[in-house]
């Protein structure tokens, strides 16, 4: 029985009983046919009630834990916080968890009766893998529907590895603030994962139907974003497109924008910007109507935006309209915990993207990457995973499968005599098996120099269009190309 008498009788009245349905009916229809999980425990912590969306995700029937004590039947550390809520009495919402592979928000709530705590609640709101949203608990997983052709997310919450204390932290922040409108400000090195915590917003929020649509401030000569953010009409500039086009800051309406690099914005467009996060109004380039866009802004950077303001190159009344949230996000060598799950990670991506079966990598390689302090953080981890495939024999991830700045923290170089050698070996060992053209090799020639020369530049895409000798558009085309941003 879920309530107790004097409390049936409280939520008759509330509710109002007609025709037979009791609150006591209607409330245990919601209970039962609720796709969030939910379990109540009396105070001596025996399990009262439970539904089928709660005893489904522990792979059991409700019958096998009503009746008996959380303790004996769950070994779930999340649902045996309701001990800890009845020694308490204080809620805990928006715990992250998760259970059999699927992960939840939950909330933990106390069944407090004149004011002494009866009994306590687990309320799961179940996140769906490939769509990372509330959803609706089903065990299957379907693909997110493509309404807003290019402009989806493919990342969630639960596509963001590691389950560092910090990272922990911050995923339970994302999705407590997601649902939320304020502007969100993402910040950590290159390679971080700042643009997959912004599309976890995104797909965590009441937006999440909408379109989310990326800018990189960095890509994009300062000429041309203004027409990027605004759209212009037809005829406005030489060049332009016949009918003019929409700006992203309209076509976002009703979702998110994300801009990256912020920090390279100039001075100009951020007063624009500005105005737009106030008024919300937007009127394209050579005029036009103003019309109102109803879009939430989630702004990443690699930069100290502080040390911007202070030194003037960036507006301090748009940095404190951006930094209303702020997610940092650590780097990897704060958080070497996490390379584990990473690695294996990237190999199960590889080994289905190269039709191989690699298996892991060897203790050596382990120890390298522990030792290793990550400037170019988890896409430097992903890139030396990813080159590894293309190099290797055999399905375990050697040293001699690194390249040589990993392999030198083994203090075990091979001989000078043999190091140009072995890095020509190591550098442009490119597969010409499988019936690949000159074009192919070529591509993959072009991917792996870039490859190396980002590792190179601990990430500073800015010293690596240098380095190569092409503009930073146009390296980022290429990155774009290689699917390396
Ligand atoms: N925690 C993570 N779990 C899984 N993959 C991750 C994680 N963090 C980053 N990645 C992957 O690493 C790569 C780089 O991430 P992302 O582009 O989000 O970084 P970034 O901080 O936006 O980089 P930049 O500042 O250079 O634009 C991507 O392929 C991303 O999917």
């Amino acid at each position: 029985m879920l309530y107790p008498e004097s409390t049936k009788d409280m939520l008759d009245n509330k509710i109002g009983v007609r025709d037979g349905y009791s609150a006591e009916i209607i409330l245990n229809t919601i209970f039962e046919n609720s796709s969030e999980g939910l379990l109540v425990i009396s105070e001596k912590g025996v399990i009262q009630q439970v539904n089928r969306a709660l005893a489904d995700s522990l792979k059991t029937s409700p019958d096998n834990l009503i009746g008996h004590r959380l303790v004996d039947v769950c070994r779930h550390n999340g649902l045996r916080r309701l001990l800890k809520i009845l020694k308490t009495g204080e809620p805990e919402i928006g715990k992250i968890s998760s259970v059999e592979g699927r992960s939840f928000i939950a909330d933990y709530l106390p069944i407090i009766i004149k004011q002494r705590v009866r009994g306590a609640l687990a309320k799961l709101t179940f996140l769906s893998s490939e769509q990372g949203l509330p959803g609706n608990g089903e065990v299957t997983r379907k693909k997110p529907s493509f309404k807003h052709k290019g402009f989806n997310v493919i990342y969630t919450v639960d596509s963001i590895i590691g389950n560092s204390p910090q990272m922990m932290d911050l995923k339970e922040t994302l999705l407590k603030v997601s649902p939320r409108n304020s502007n969100i400000l993402i910040t950590g090195e290159s390679g971080t994962g700042k643009e997959l915590f912004a599309q976890a917003v995104h797909a965590a929020s009441l937006r999440r139907s909408g379109p989310f649509i990326k800018i990189n401030c960095a890509a994009i000569p300062d000429t041309l974003l203004e027409s990027e953010f605004f759209g212009y009409e037809d005829g406005a500039f030489t060049g332009g497109k016949k009918g003019g086009q929409v700006g992203k800051l309209e076509l976002a309406n009703g979702g998110t924008v994300f801009l990256d690099e912020i920090g390279d914005l100039s001075f100009a467009l951020q007063a624009k910007l500005l105005r737009f996060i106030q008024e919300k109004e937007i009127q394209k380039l050579g005029g036009g109507e103003v019309k109102v866009s109803d879009v939430r802004v989630v702004v990443a950077t690699n930069v100290n935006l502080h040390h911007m303001v202070k030194y003037k190159k960036f507006r301090e009344d748009l940095f404190y309209r951006l930094n209303v949230v702020n997610l940092a996000i650590p780097p990897l060598r704060e958080r070497k915990e996490d390379i584990k799950d990473l690695v294996s990670h990237f190999i199960a991506k590889y080994n289905k993207l190269f039709g191989l079966t690699v298996t892991g990598v060897s203790p050596q390689v382990e120890n390298i990457f522990y030792k290793y302090s990550w400037p170019g953080n988890i896409r430097e981890l992903e890139n030396t995973i990813e080159r590894a495939f293309n190099v290797l024999e055999g399905n375990t991830i050697r040293k001699e499968h690194l390249p040589y700045h990993l392999i030198n923290l083994l203090n075990d170089e091979p001989a000078n005599q043999d190091k140009q050698e072995y890095e020509q070996f190591n550098e442009f060992s490119i597969k010409l098996s499988h019936g690949r053209t000159l074009a192919d090799v070529m591509s993959q020639a072009e991917k792996l120099v870039i490859l190396q020369t980002l590792m190179e530049s601990k990430g500073n895409k800015a010293k690596a269009a240098q380095v190569l000798g092409i503009s930073r558009p146009g390296l980022y085309k290429k990155l774009l190309k290689y699917n390396l941003t």
